[in-house]
């Protein structure tokens, strides 16, 4: 998968050098290129924003400089890839989201910072190419580099050879199967007894298919009590199934 990324704050990502995906990169599972958008300014002060139309606070990005980075990044004759823009009144980014992401040989993010880009910008490359505005939550940030951040880990995580166990994938909160939509239940690892704190005995038995049963039901318990909304997705069927599973 090949990913662009346009921000005036390349340095951000720093962080996709490190782990799991920095290792990708090295493996040439991921090619990611980073992209600084006064690249494509023409002033001596490099200008990306100016004030709102219509009045309000802060500054909005200018289309121009996006327009010629794009144009750029998109010459590259490597198909049509997704234009992705982070921003707070966009759809939002799920696990369901980043499985589909991972199946895309190219993504293209946008990276805002002030009030967001000029809207233009999002009008004129959606009739070339799939535009997506995502949100990654339900609060505000200062920019879009920290919702590609988010993006780029949980889609990269997702390809093929990235994770070292293919299973936790398929494990996953909200991947398909029979723990989809349930939330990770407690883990624990050794010593057996941690300040007086024993693990929990079912999984010391060998008991595979107790030990099953057991995470199911504190996923369902850990889901009922932080997450109660998504027990309302669950299919009553598939409950039942899972009650009959073990
Ligand atoms: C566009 O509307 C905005 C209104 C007030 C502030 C900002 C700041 N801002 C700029 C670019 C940008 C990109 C993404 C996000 C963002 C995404 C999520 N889930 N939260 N915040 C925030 C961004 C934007």
């Amino acid at each position: 998968m090949r990913i662009d990324i346009v921000s005036i704050f390349p340095e951000y990502f720093a962080p996709l050098d490190v782990s799991l995906i920095g290792k990708a990169r090295e493996r040439g599972t991921l090619d990611v290129r980073l992209h600084q958008l006064r690249d494509w300014t023409h002033d001596i002060h490099r200008t990306v924003d100016d004030t709102p139309y219509g009045g309000g606070p802060g500054m909005v990005m200018k289309p121009d400089p996006w327009g010629e980075a794009l144009d750029s990044v998109l010459a590259s004759d490597e198909g049509t890839p997704r234009l992705i823009v982070p921003t707070p009144s966009g759809r939002p980014f799920t696990q369901e989201v980043a499985l589909r992401l991972s199946e895309e040989p190219w993504l293209v993010f946008a990276c805002g910072r002030y009030e967001g880009i000029d809207s233009r910008v999002m009008a004129e490359y959606g009739e070339r190419l799939p535009v997506d505005e995502v949100s990654i939550g339900d609060y505000v940030l200062a920019g879009g580099e920290v919702a590609v951040l988010v993006m780029v880990e949980a889609v990269g995580r997702l390809l093929p050879g990235v994770l070292g166990n293919v299973r936790s994938v398929a494990d996953d909160s909200f991947a398909p199967g029979a723990m989809a939509n349930l939330l990770e239940g407690p883990v624990y690892t050794k010593p057996p007894v941690w300040r007086g704190r024993e693990v929990p005995e079912i999984l010391l038995s060998g008991h595979h298919g107790r030990i099953a049963r057991w995470r199911r039901d504190e996923a369902l318990r850990r889901t009922s009590a932080n997450r109660p909304e998504l027990l309302a997705d669950l299919d009553p069927d598939t409950l039942d199934k899972r009650d009959r599973e073990v």
